[in-house]
Order: C-alpha cells, then sequence, then structure tokens
C-alpha cells in the first residue's frame, strides 16, 4: 500500500540485525560481518524493532509480563528490574519517531487454520486450533477487517510525504552503512587477501578495542567462509574459531561457555546474525483475549486511542503487533477489561501447536504468569478445565490476577513441583510444559543471560526438564478421544534444553511418538548435533529464532501417547538411568507431598487417569470439611448407593 512506513513494513520482515548499537564499553556497535547493502535494510528493521518496544507496552502491570519467559526453578522475581529495562527501550525508540499513526496493512487479513489435530494432515500444513467462531464468522471478520484497514488508508492523505520519510531513512540507513564501513577499512589486515593471524604477542590481537575486535571478526569470518582459499598456510580451522570466539565474546559481552555453546548451532555468519539480533529489542506483541472480543474490535478501539499497530502475521489470528502508542499499553481500559494479553509472539505458538479442543481437561504445568493458560482457557471457550499449576507460589499471584481480568472461568490454579503429576492429578486430554529454561532466546529483553549461566546451571535445568517432561507424558491419557498430545517448549535455543530432553523422552518412554506441530514455519529440530545424533523423528520439532523470525527464540516439540503402559525398565536397557527424584517444597524446604520418582514406579505401572466418580466424592468430602472448618456449616454425610 502506498505511504505505509517502510520501517514499519522492515520490522515484521527482516531479521533486526545492526541498528547502531551501544555494548557495555559504550562504543559503537555495527554488524562486523554483514554487506552494506544488507545492513541498510536492516538499519532499517532494527530501528522499527525499536519503536516496537514500548516503554507504554512495558508499563504493563507486572503480572502480565511474558518477558519472564527464562523463569527457573526457584529462580528471584526480576520481572521490575526487566519493565525498567524496557522502558529505556522505548524512549530512545520514540525520539524521532515518524511512524503514522493507526494504519493497518494487509497482513490484517490473516490466514484461516484449521482446528483439526489430525496427523492425517502432511508436517508443515498448518493445523492448530483456531479461536474464531466458525469459518462464516471469520470471513466476515476478514471483511470487517478489510474495512478498518481501508479506512485508515483514507484518513492517511499523508502518503507522498511518508514515502519521502521513508526515502530519507533509507539514505539515512545507507550513508550509515557505508560510514561503517568505510571505518572497517582502517582495521583490516589483509595480505593478498588473507587474514593472517597474527602471533598471540601481536598488539593487534592483544587489542581490546572494540573496533580493532569488530575487523578480527569481519576477517575471520571471511576466511572460514572460503577456508582453503584464504586460510593462512600453517593455521588450522580451529585456530580461527579459537580467536572469532574470544572477539565475540569481548564483542558480544557473553561468557565464553554461552558463547561456544551458541555459536555451534549456527553456520559462522548466521551465528553473528543471532547475537546481533540478540543486541536489538523485539517487537511489543499483544494477543486478543477472544473470551471477551474479537481481533477487529480490539484493534479499531487501539487505533481510535492513537495506538500504531498491525496483525502479527499472516500464521496468527489474535496477535497484533504494537509499534507505537501514545498511551501505555499496559494500563489502557481495553487493557484493564481484559480485553488482551501483553504476550511475546513467540509464546503464543506452543499453545497453537497444542490446540485443545472444546471440553477438554488440560495441564498447563508450568503457567505463571499465565500467557499461556490463558490462551487455552480462551481456545477451550471457557468449556472444560484448565489445571494451570507453578511451583513458584509468588509466581501464582499474577497467574491468577490475569486469570481474572481475561475472564477465564474453567482454570484451577495449582501450586505443585510439576514433577509430582501425575501423582496430584492425571488423565488430561492434553498437557503443556512450557519448562523453566535457560532463556537463551530471550536476551534481547534480559542480556544477564550472557553471563550469569554456567555449565553446571545447564546441567541442572536439563534435568529438571528431563524429570518434567515425563511427568507431562505420564498425566496424559492416551486414551483420551479428543486429545492425548503433550507439547514441549522452551524459550531456549540450546540443544541440551531442546532435542535433548525430547530425545531423553522418546528413549525413556516408548509409550508416544513425535508428531507434527502443526506451526507452518520454524526450522527444522536438530537430528544430529556435533557428536549427537537423535531420534530421525525429532525434525518434526521446531525451532524460532530472532534473526530469522523476528521473534524470541523458541522451541516446540508435539507428542502423542499412543498407550498408557509404561515400558518394562529391562526391555529399556539402552537408557540412562532416571534419576531419583525427591522435590523439596520452595517455601518449607521440607520434602514435598506427592509420589517419589517417576524412575521408581513399578513395570508396567499404568498413568495415574482421572476417575470423575471417585474424584467427585473426593471433592464433596473437601469441600464439607472446609465448609466446617470456615463456617461451621455441617454438611450431612451422602448416603452410599
Ligand atoms: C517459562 S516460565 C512459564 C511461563 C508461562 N508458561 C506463561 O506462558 O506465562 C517457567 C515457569 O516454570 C516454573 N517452574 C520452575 N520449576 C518448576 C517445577 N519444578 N514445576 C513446575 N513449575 C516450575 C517457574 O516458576 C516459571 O513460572
Amino acid at each position: 500500500m502506498a505511504g505505509r512506513p517502510a520501517t514499519k513494513k522492515g520490522a515484521a520482515k527482516a531479521s533486526p540485525v545492526s541498528s547502531p548499537q551501544k555494548n557495555a564499553n559504550n562504543k559503537r556497535k555495527v554488524n562486523p560481518v554483514k554487506e552494506p547493502v544488507a545492513k541498510k535494510a536492516k538499519v532499517a528493521a532494527g530501528k522499527a524493532a525499536g519503536k516496537a518496544t514500548g516503554k507504554k507496552a512495558a508499563k504493563a502491570v507486572e503480572e502480565d509480563s511474558e518477558d519472564d519467559e527464562s523463569w527457573a526453578y526457584g529462580a528471584v522475581d526480576e520481572s521490575d528490574s526487566e519493565v525498567e529495562e524496557m522502558d529505556d527501550e522505548f524512549v530512545s525508540a520514540e525520539e524521532g519517531s515518524d511512524i503514522e499513526v493507526g494504519a493497518l496493512n494487509d497482513d490484517f487479513l490473516g490466514d484461516e487454520f484449521a482446528e483439526s489435530d489430525e496427523e492425517s494432515k502432511a508436517p508443515g500444513t498448518a493445523m492448530f486450533g483456531s479461536d474464531e467462531e466458525d469459518e462464516e464468522e471469520g470471513e466476515e471478520e476478514e471483511e470487517d477487517e478489510e474495512d478498518i484497514f481501508a479506512s485508515n488508508s483514507e484518513d492517511s492523505d499523508d502518503d507522498d510525504d511518508m514515502e519521502a520519510k521513508s526515502r530519507k531513512l533509507d539514505a539515512a540507513a545507507k550513508a550509515e552503512a557505508e560510514e561503517a564501513e568505510a571505518e572497517l577499512q582502517t582495521n583490516i589486515m589483509l595480505e593478498n587477501d588473507k587474514y593472517v593471524l597474527p602471533g598471540d604477542d601481536h598488539e593487534i590481537l592483544q587489542s581490546t578495542d572494540l573496533q580493532v575486535v569488530q575487523a578480527r571478526i569481519q576477517e575471520i569470518v571471511r576466511v572460514l567462509n572460503n577456508f582453503r582459499e584464504m586460510r593462512e598456510g600453517n593455521r588450522s580451522r580451529n585456530d580461527y574459531i579459537a580467536q572469532l570466539l574470544k572477539d565475540l565474546c569481548l564483542y558480544y559481552g557473553y561468557n565464553e561457555y554461552l558463547m561456544e555453546k551458541l555459536f555451534y548451532i549456527f553456520p559462522v555468519s548466521e551465528a553473528i546474525e543471532f547475537f546481533e539480533a540478540n543486541e536489538v529489542p523485539r517487537p511489543v506483541t499483544i494477543r486478543t483475549n477472544t473470551l471477551k472480543t474479537r481481533r477487529r474490535e480490539l484493534a479499531q478501539a487501539l487505533i481510535n486511542r492513537g495506538v500504531n499497530l498491525d496483525p502479527v502475521g499472516k500464521w496468527s489470528k489474535v496477535g497484533l503487533q504494537v509499534f507505537d502508542s501514545p498511551v501505555p499499553i499496559g494500563a489502557t481500559p481495553e487493557y484493564l477489561a481484559g480485553h488482551y494479553m501483553l504476550q511475546a509472539a513467540s509464546s503464543f505458538l506452543p499453545v497453537m501447536a497444542l490446540a485443545p479442543q472444546e471440553h477438554e481437561r488440560v495441564l498447563d504445568m508450568a503457567s505463571a504468569p499465565g500467557g499461556k493458560s490463558t490462551y487455552i482457557a480462551a481456545l477451550l471457550k471457557n468449556t472444560g478445565m484448565v489445571f494451570a499449576n507453578d511451583a513458584n507460589k509468588d509466581r501464582t499471584k499474577s497467574l491468577v490476577a490475569n486469570i481474572h481480568r481475561l475472564g477465564v472461568k474453567n482454570a484451577v490454579v495449582c501450586n505443585y513441583d510439576g514433577r509430582e503429576f501425575p501423582g496430584v492429578i492425571g488423565g488430561f486430554d492434553r498437557v503443556l510444559l512450557d519448562a523453566p529454561c535457560s532463556g537463551t532466546g530471550v536476551i534481547s529483553k534480559d542480556a544477564s543471560v550472557k553471563t550469569n549461566k554456567s555449565e553446571q546451571d545447564f546441567q541442572m535445568l536439563s534435568q529438571l526438564q528431563k524429570q518434567l517432561i515425563l511427568s507431562a507424558i505420564d498425566s496424559v491419557d492416551a486414551g483420551s478421544k479428543t486429545g492425548g498430545y503433550i507439547v514441549y517448549s522452551t524459550c531456549s535455543v540450546t540443544v541440551d534444553e531442546n532435542e535433548d530432553v525430547v530425545n531423553y523422552a522418546l528413549k525413556k518412554r516408548p509409550n508416544v511418538k513425535l508428531v507434527s506441530t502443526g506451526l507452518d514455519f520454524g526450522k527444522e529440530g536438530f537430528t544430529r548435533f556435533r557428536e549427537k545424533v537423535f531420534h530421525p523423528s525429532i525434525s518434526l520439532t521446531r525451532r524460532y529464532y530472532p534473526h530469522m523470525h523476528n521473534m524470541d527464540g523458541f522451541y516446540v516439540a508435539k507428542f502423542k501417547k499412543i498407550s498408557n503402559k509404561i515400558p518394562k525398565k529391562e526391555d529399556n536397557v539402552d537408557l540412562d538411568e532416571e534419576e531419583e527424584f525427591t522435590p523439596i517444597t520452595e517455601e518449607t524446604g521440607k520434602r514435598s507431598r506427592g509420589k517419589k520418582s517417576n524412575g521408581s514406579k513399578t513395570a508396567e505401572e499404568e498413568s495415574i487417569s482421572f476417575n470423575a466418580d471417585e474424584d467427585a466424592e473426593l471433592i464433596r468430602a473437601s469441600q464439607a470439611k472446609l465448609l466446617q472448618q470456615q463456617k461451621g456449616i455441617k454438611l450431612r454425610p451422602k448416603k452410599s448407593t
């Protein structure tokens, strides 16, 4: 559409890289390996992404924040500081804002997604649940959304002006890219087009000046990308990589352990794009709460308040991306009335993959502050039941607050260590395990991840994730008529927390298999990684990256449970031993209630399933006890039949 802000379009598409940034030393940073042309596009994208990060959005009440995706078990609540961090970003993004307010683009006409979970669909076919009423209504909605779009474009008579501004931005970006390129030239050590790695004592190699480091990075990447031609005689690939890793740590501020872990996930140039993307904030996104409103109504209401937004993309019918807002997005009347949730786009994905169906019983095993639980409730249209559990009691407060604000009526909030399931209750139609993780997918929101995770932390997390995933699987009823699915997700990109955990689950629980997530974008999960080889079906899992999808790094895997029988240990001899588990409650530090370990279960033990009649009696007894304790009311015992 003519007059659409170029920056905005860029933000939705391009990977957000190379926006001039400052590092800890307050020196100007540019992507050390990008060609000028690519830089130009990315500078624009980066700026737009910057605008999309709202101080106002960040002012959302603490409980709504999904920014604390990286919560690990027992972590302290840091959401306040995260909000402050986002505030700062918005201040700089707001300066010089020239984005048209109130424009909606063609992307607003989201694609329809089927609601079915059926595996008969080809992998990659979108088939996650829709939260819209029915197809007809969906079509009407599309037309209405088109109207909003049309009326907004009629209103905007400054199209020419926008184009001029857009050209100006492009020119500025180009000039900047050229300037950056010129700066680089001063430090490049070229010799017959080869990059000679100087001896260890050479002053250039000793230099920690960021421009020198940046030049070294650029040159080493160039050599590694064409190693045979460009290597210097006696230097091995490992020599170059060792220097590159050192320089990347220095330039981006990661500890060596994490840098190495992340670096090997990608081809060399892509790794740099990933690190660059972590320096740029992701767009602010909101999820329409379809229990209270429709996306077009919400969009119109926010546009009327001067909010500049667009749909997040065709893949979601409920997401909106907020570019700019004159009002705090976390405190509008619509927000307070529960018409939307401030939620990272990536965090829609596991729920879409879970695709809960009306009247089902769903467990969200690690659910606070409730972004995904409330989405599940919306997809269930307030029917069935969502068990929203979290091990951290403090965090269940924000979970409860969100559940109330969004008008969720089918949720039970509980506070157990997830590893106690299905001892607490089982037999669910579906289980979501959005596991506690290291947060390497959300470094742009929490830069402390760069330095505060040790090898031991990763080992502990991976062990916890493995225990939780087995509990999640054992909590599902394979006999469910509509479900029998488990979704595992993390906001981390490391293989230890993703493919490794899923592979472990496949080995330990041959009664599950991986199925398509139904998400039609995302990179395939690894089936091999360095020295590791995983089950081939792990290619059905999906990875999301900030530099590729302009959203937080994320991982999603979906399992179908085919039997309730847990295989005998002796049939499972090649597997690592399951660790014994003795849960400790956070508040008391005492051994918690519930079953012992999954590992201590007897062979062939069935997972504990929900028995409506038995549970009805238990629930009645406990209600009677409560009434008597709190109100002094004594219920007559029910006559046995
Ligand atoms: C990634 S966050 C969950 C975010 C949540 N799913 C949402 O969408 O709002 C991980 C959560 O796991 C919880 N947690 C950590 N260890 C746990 C455990 N052993 N059992 C259950 N929850 C746990 C943390 O308190 C944290 O709230």
